[in-house]
């Protein structure tokens, strides 16, 4: 029986073919494109340097996790080992379930819930459990993940419709179009391999990695916009493009205005 460390022990394969550019990487293109989240943690930490100021344990350890993400998704491409499929899929789960616990708006929260603290503890158990029974059908996982977009892409809705900076909508706006490039990188990969192959181009996931790590670097930013009005009200956030307004390329983040002198 082989063991759950050896190589392509993992329920599933992507379609990129297997030790064709190397004899130790078996999914070259789809290990080297984790580099996205290597860049994306400290991108978001200098970026948004004002608000990590303010708000420290949060981008740390959501940047931390996105750091364990990248980690874990180059052993799992490179390896294809069942132990790497799962190391992959919970630090995608803990990292979100983290995010949601520092940053789920307080007027979105069950009603039964009555602080921050209780819903620390309802995503900790969530979790857990989550983690507990994501063992059951692994391959399952990355399905239930990625249902988790749609959650964030109803929230995005329901907040674009209380707020009219412009700026703000036509973040969201592109987010989405990046989200829905990833999103149809991925299921092609799952989906469409045989038709990538025959075109000799079996590299959609590679794709999904840079595209989806694009998307969270314009949600990152909405989520600091949302928690800046609702948690900080003595700053105003400020929508900031890197490196300036007129670049056909750029990068949001978030400033925040002085906060209102007291005399
Ligand atoms: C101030 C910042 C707050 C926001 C923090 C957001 C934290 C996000 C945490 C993790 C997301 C990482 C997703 C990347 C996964 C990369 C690894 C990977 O490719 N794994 C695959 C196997 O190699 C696996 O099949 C993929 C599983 C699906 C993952 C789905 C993740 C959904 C993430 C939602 C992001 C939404 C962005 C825009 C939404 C409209
Ligand atoms: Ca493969
Ligand atoms: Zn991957």
């Amino acid at each position: 029986m082989p063991s759950i460390f050896s190589y392509q022990s993992a329920e599933v394969d992507w379609c990129e073919g297997n030790f064709e550019r190397s004899a130790v990487i078996a999914e070259y293109y789809n290990t080297i494109s984790n580099v996205s989240f290597f860049l994306l943690a400290p991108a978001l930490l200098y970026l948004n340097r004002q608000y990590r100021q303010q708000r420290a344990l949060p981008m740390y350890f959501v940047s931390a996790l996105l750091i364990c993400v990248g980690i874990f998704s180059t052993y799992f491409h490179m390896t294809l080992s069942y132990v790497g499929q799962l190391l992959d899929e919970l630090s995608i789960l803990w990292a979100l379930a983290v995010a949601y616990s520092f940053w789920y708006p307080k007027v979105y929260f069950p009603r039964f819930i009555k602080s921050r603290k209780q819903f620390f503890w309802l995503s900790g158990v969530t979790t857990v459990v989550s983690t507990l029974m994501s063992f059951i059908k692994p391959a399952f996982n990355a399905y239930a993940l990625n249902c988790i977009a749609f959650h964030l892409l109803y929230l995005t809705w329901r907040e674009l419709k209380k707020c009219n900076d412009k700026r703000v909508h036509r973040m969201a706006k592109v987010m989405v179009v990046w989200w829905v490039l990833a999103i149809s990188s991925w299921l092609s990969d799952r989906w469409l391999c045989g038709l990538w192959q025959a075109i000799n181009f079996p590299y959609f996931h590679s794709f999904w990695h840079v595209l989806i790590a694009m998307s969270l670097l314009y949600c990152c930013p909405l989520v600091i916009y949302f928690d800046v009005n609702y948690e900080m009200p003595a700053f105003k956030p400020k929508l900031e493009y890197w490196p300036g307004d007129s670049w056909p390329i750029v990068v949001p983040y978030v400033t925040l205005e002085e906060p209102h002198k007291q005399c």
